[in-house]
């Protein structure tokens, strides 16, 4: 699952927000005549959204081109023309490569790979009409994955507006600020009609004024706040179905339908760590304050007078694509004790910000108190006598060395802060159990795909373990359990975790790369025919040298948890047909048995994605 999970504020950075907050950045980009009236008008919404939430997979329409009476005629801007765009393909799998999909879904894919296939480049040139920085009106048709708004421009060429923070149905003003390939990326300028259907989530300002975020439409984070929960959950299910139907390569009767995207019971208040950052004053304002002499003034920038000087201290995370960072004094997906403390952190910065001559990130990060006495091999963690801990009486570390403790069900575990760890415990104990259940399915028929069913694991696999996730909470159900980490700090917080709870004698952690470590399992008494695997890799996936030695050393079951379910998606679809191929003299082969998405960030758009492979004899 995550490797990095995305912190608030980190979005795909393709676009901005909405104009009233941007006046300043915004004006740097001004054409030198600015269009008056250049408004273009959709008057209906494009036909079908290529991955509205109802879709089914795999159809994917080819959208009629909207009639030129659709639209006003757009008045030429008289000022600059529109800037030669750089013509660099996405990286494979990143946000761009998955955009340029969305894209291409809505646009029709005939259309679109009709137009590529004529190698006349001219998926990069924007319809003659669409100038930069013009303002155009649109009627939102469907959402991208990363959770922005897609429309069509109407014209003799169909082409697609990527704007921030406006839902399908919503009507919408936007100003042009990008043309990239058969798309261009807007800031959202106001919302003309609010689409009900995907309006009226908890964290519709406009219902529940004192809910959500105020610095929904600016803040990269939070895309889809607004949005009811349900459809916020059926949004990463159609994202684990593209995912599967664009990147795995497989034939569609390999992938099992998706299952519904388990919720996080906690939807706000559930982020147990979060990175604000800020910049350095910079050197003209140092050199100002310091030779006026105004020593008081120097540590008071951020009560005002460094605004007054053009400079202001701002701690908080990234704006929608924009350069800089937004001012942040709360975040409501952010746990209640890491909010009291970004006060205090926010306060200590600002008195000192003179102190710094780069800018830097801070480490706010939720843990128990440490318990007393520390659990041990020898006087191990009980659930039986430990009381829960409420969230109130948790503490906000803030030093990368220092120990943080979390509690998932009846195990404890311990890790530095600076460390990897899931960044949501609501969500810890329905994830683990899910896959405890996939491996142990309760009963032949919740397997269907293997026939006869396989037999039963007792020895566990951790790969990418970090401090031992899920080789502890499914440890009950094994004889024997290894991980195997890169971070030599996680490996010896996933051993110390093993002994909280008393699991020294089962459990074996090694540190070195996954892909190292089949060869050494079988002396440590792994087999394949007896195990299971788990892997959790990074957001870039497994490297095929991983996957070869996955399928050599060939495992009962394999459980791919991913923070990044495009890459998984890959992956999946080289186990599945590198499986068919080396199996099929002998008779054997992996099938995904089961696709699902965890909600471990509600309000944003991504997802958790776990796949269940299934060894079976043909
Ligand atoms: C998404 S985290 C999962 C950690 C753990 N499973 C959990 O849920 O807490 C991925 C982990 O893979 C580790 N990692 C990255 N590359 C690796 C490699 N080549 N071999 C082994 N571990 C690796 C990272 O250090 C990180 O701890």
């Amino acid at each position: 699952m995550t490797t990095q999970p995305p912190s608030p504020g980190s979005g795909t950075g393709t676009s901005s927000p909405p104009h009233k907050k941007l006046k300043s950045s915004v004006s740097a980009e001004l054409p030198d005549v600015i269009p008056t009236n250049g408004f273009t008008e959709v008057t209906e919404a494009p036909i079908k959204a290529a991955f509205l939430p109802n879709d089914s997979m795999g159809t994917t329409e080819t959208i009629p081109k909207a009639s030129s009476s659709q639209s006003q005629a757009p008045v030429k801007p008289k000022g600059k023309k529109n800037r030669k765009q750089k013509r660099t393909l996405p990286e494979k799998y990143s946000a761009q490569d998955v955009l340029f999909h969305d894209v291409r879904d809505f646009l029709g894919v005939e259309y679109v790979d009709g137009l590529i296939g004529k190698k006349e480049g001219s998926e990069w040139e924007a319809p003659e009409e669409l100038k930069l920085f013009e303002e155009v009106t649109l009627t939102v048709g469907a959402f991208t994955v990363s959770g922005e708004s897609i429309s069509l421009f109407p014209g003799d060429k169909p082409w697609a507006i990527i704007t921030p923070f406006a839902h399908p149905g919503d009507r919408i003003r936007a100003k042009i600020h990008k043309h990239d390939r058969l798309c261009s990326f807007a800031d959202l300028l106001e919302i003309l009609e609010y689409s009900e259907e995907y309006r009226g989530g908890e964290g519709d300002r406009r219902k529940y004024p004192e809910n959500g975020c105020r610095y929904f439409g600016e803040c990269g984070g939070c895309q889809l706040q607004p949005v009811p929960y349900p459809l916020q959950l059926q949004h990463k299910k159609r994202t684990v179905e593209l995912a599967y139907q664009r990147f795995s390569n497989l034939h569609k009767d390999l992938i099992p339908g998706i299952q519904d995207t388990i919720g996080s019971p906690k939807q706000w208040g559930y982020r147990t760590k979060i990175t604000p950052h800020f910049d350095a004053p910079p050197k003209w304002i140092q050199k100002q304050l310091k030779e006026s002499g105004e020593e008081a003034a120097l540590n008071s920038l951020a009560n005002g007078d460094g605004e007054k000087k053009g400079w202001e201290c701002r701690i908080g995370f990234e704006r929608k694509g924009r350069p800089g960072v937004m001012d942040i004094e709360e975040c409501p997906i952010a746990t209640p004790v890491l909010n009291k403390k970004m006060t205090e952190e926010r306060k200590r910065v600002q008195n000192t910000i003179m102190s710094f001559t780069r800018g830097a990130t801070l480490l706010l990060r939720d843990s128990l108190p440490s318990p007393d006495p520390i659990p041990s091999s020898s006087s191990p963690f009980s659930h039986d006598t430990a009381p829960i801990i409420p969230a109130e009486q948790h503490v906000a570390i803030t030093n990368h060395k220092q120990a943080v403790y979390e509690r998932v069900g009846k195990y404890i575990f311990s890790f530095a802060a600076g460390s990897f760890f899931q960044n949501n415990n609501s969500i810890l104990i329905p994830l683990t159990e899910y896959v405890k259940e996939a491996i142990f399915p309760p009963s032949p028929a919740a397997s269907p795909a293997s026939k006869p069913p396989t037999p039963t694991p007792t020895h566990l696999v951790d790969t990418y373990c970090g401090s031992g996730l899920f080789g502890i909470t499914l440890s009950d159900k094994f004889e024997k359990v290894a991980g195997v980490e890169i971070s030599h700090d996680s490996i010896v917080a996933a051993k110390k975790n093993a002994e909280m709870n008393g699991l020294q004698d089962k459990t074996t952690w090694l540190c070195g790369k996954a892909e190292d470590i089949f060869g050494g399992l079988a002396e440590k008494g792994f087999e394949g025919g007896k195990s299971c695997v788990v892997v959790d890799p990074p957001r870039k996936g497994c490297d095929e040298p991983f996957l070869d030695q996955l399928l050599h050393f060939k495992p009962l079951t394999v459980v791919y948890v991913s923070c990044n379910v495009h890459t998984q998606a890959r992956d999946v679809g080289y186990l599945i047909r590198e499986s068919e191929s080396r199996g099929r003299e002998k008779g054997w082969k992996y099938v995904v048995e089961s696709l699902r998405g965890f909600d471990l960030f509600p309000q944003t758009a991504h997802v958790e994605s776990v796949a269940v492979l299934r060894w079976i004899e043909n």
